[in-house]
């Protein structure tokens, strides 16, 4: 059996290598030369997979080791006769610890000494946005779920949901929704000039979703307007060509990037390993825990003198901290269109190891209760 697989997608020999042979290729150019021999396709977002790729080939199922599956053609797969799966939730705790992370930035740029002082609407509230705002209430923020899909299906037996419009009066909004075009409550586009004139230089804007979610040029726009939003992008239009100018307009800009923990990348390949195995009927043998190195750090200490925001602060940034991504996407951003390409891309393809909360041991002497819940809450393991 032949596997094409993405070059980007971390331990595939680890994983697939009982099933045959594995050839890596590069996921941003992957054409039908690549893959017309292979009869499994593991990719990541980059590639689209459809029609164009597939047509011809003998690849009978194809896996992409992420959530999003916006640049797949499910809709064309089907119908040709070929499994697919894809990793909901692999990396969502990644991505929620990114804004827990931007949000706790934001508060210290904002001088504020109780970050849960910040209302934060969540618009998407699937995998990403549940486990964002289920830490988020932990912690005791009051948190508004925009979600019209999930309302509609749940009614009275949901959580209570709030309006987009209510959502985008909170102090930070944060986007996690799909890309979707064409359907009820699609999200192309979804934010655009009117939703953004209501913003305020009192607000953050966060979108860790996919970039088209919002229109790029009425965001270009309403930044350089009076008593604009800051903004988080990790995500852009047309990427890896993104907009050099809104880089410099936002407040924090990371290369997608905020679903790149180790363990949130290992989850989405052992998934995807599960969902291959399942179709060939052969048994699960492996698990990404045994293929996980110790973490570089990992134990920190607090005394009874640290300071219940500043110690979880503290905490959150020794293991994950945006502006060191910032700064070097800002960096990045030199020369023509496609240098700054190839830079956005190689930033994601050399991404430093990240490990999440959940790998480091704190270790609380003589501290509150109310910081250890707190700490509870974000994911950390506990040493009391
Ligand atoms: N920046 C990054 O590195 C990452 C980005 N993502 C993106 O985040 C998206 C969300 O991920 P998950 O939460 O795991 O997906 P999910 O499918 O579990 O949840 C998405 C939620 O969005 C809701 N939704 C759909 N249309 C909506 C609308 N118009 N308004 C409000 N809510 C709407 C859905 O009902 C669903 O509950 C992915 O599709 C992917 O595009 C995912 C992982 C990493
Ligand atoms: O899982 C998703 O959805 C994501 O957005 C991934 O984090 C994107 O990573 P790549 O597949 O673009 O490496």
């Amino acid at each position: 059996m032949l596997i094409v697989a993405d070059e980007n997608i971390p331990l595939v020999d680890s994983f697939f290598d009982d099933f045959g042979e594995i050839r890596r290729v590069s996921g941003r150019h992957m054409g039908p030369d690549d893959v017309r021999e292979a009869d499994v396709l593991l990719v990541r977002s980059v590639t689209k997979v459809g029609r164009e790729l597939l047509e011809g080939s003998r690849v009978r199922f194809v896996g992409t080791t992420t959530i999003g599956t916006d640049h797949i053609d499910l809709e064309w797969l089907e119908p040709a006769g070929i499994r697919f799966a894809s990793a909901p939730g692999c990396n969502a705790n990644s991505v929620a610890e990114y804004v827990l992370s931007v949000v706790s930035v934001y508060a210290e740029k904002q001088g504020l000494e109780d970050w849960t002082e910040l209302t934060v609407g969540i618009v998407g509230a699937g995998n990403v946005g549940g486990e964002l705002s289920h830490k988020l209430e932990r912690l005791g923020f009051e948190v508004r779920l925009c979600d019209p899909p999930r309302a509609e299906r749940e009614g009275d037996e949901g959580p209570e949901f709030v309006s987009l419009e209510q959502a985008l009066a909170c102090d930070v909004v944060t986007l996690h929704t799909p890309l979707t075009r064409d359907e009820e409550h699609a999200t192309y586009h979804m934010i655009g000039a009117d939703q953004l004139a209501g913003l305020t230089g009192e607000q953050l804007l966060i979108n860790a979703g996919r970039g088209e979610v919002i229109d790029t040029q009425a965001l270009a726009d309403r930044l350089d307007a009076p008593n604009a939003p800051l903004v988080a992008l990790d995500v852009w239009e047309q990427e890896p060509r993104i907009d050099p100018g809104l880089v410099d307009r936002v407040w924090i800009a990371t290369p997608h990037i905020a679903g790149y923990s180790l363990e949130g990348k290992v989850k989405g390949t052992e998934m995807i390993y599960q969902a291959l195995s399942g179709f060939l009927g052969l048994p699960v043998r492996k698990k990404s825990g045994q293929f996980l190195p110790e973490p570089a750090l990992s134990k920190v200490a607090f005394t009874g003198a640290a300071e219940e925001d500043r110690a979880i602060c503290v905490a959150l940034r020794a293991c994950y901290d945006p502006r060191g991504d910032d700064g070097r996407l800002r960096a990045a951003m030199k020369g023509n269109a496609e240098e700054r390409a190839l830079a956005f891309d190689r930033l994601r393809r050399n991404y430093p190891v990240r490990r999440e909360c959940s790998s480091l041991n704190v270790q609380l002497k003589g501290t509150s209760k109310s910081l250890q819940d707190s700490f509870r809450a974000v994911g950390f393991k506990l040493k009391i």
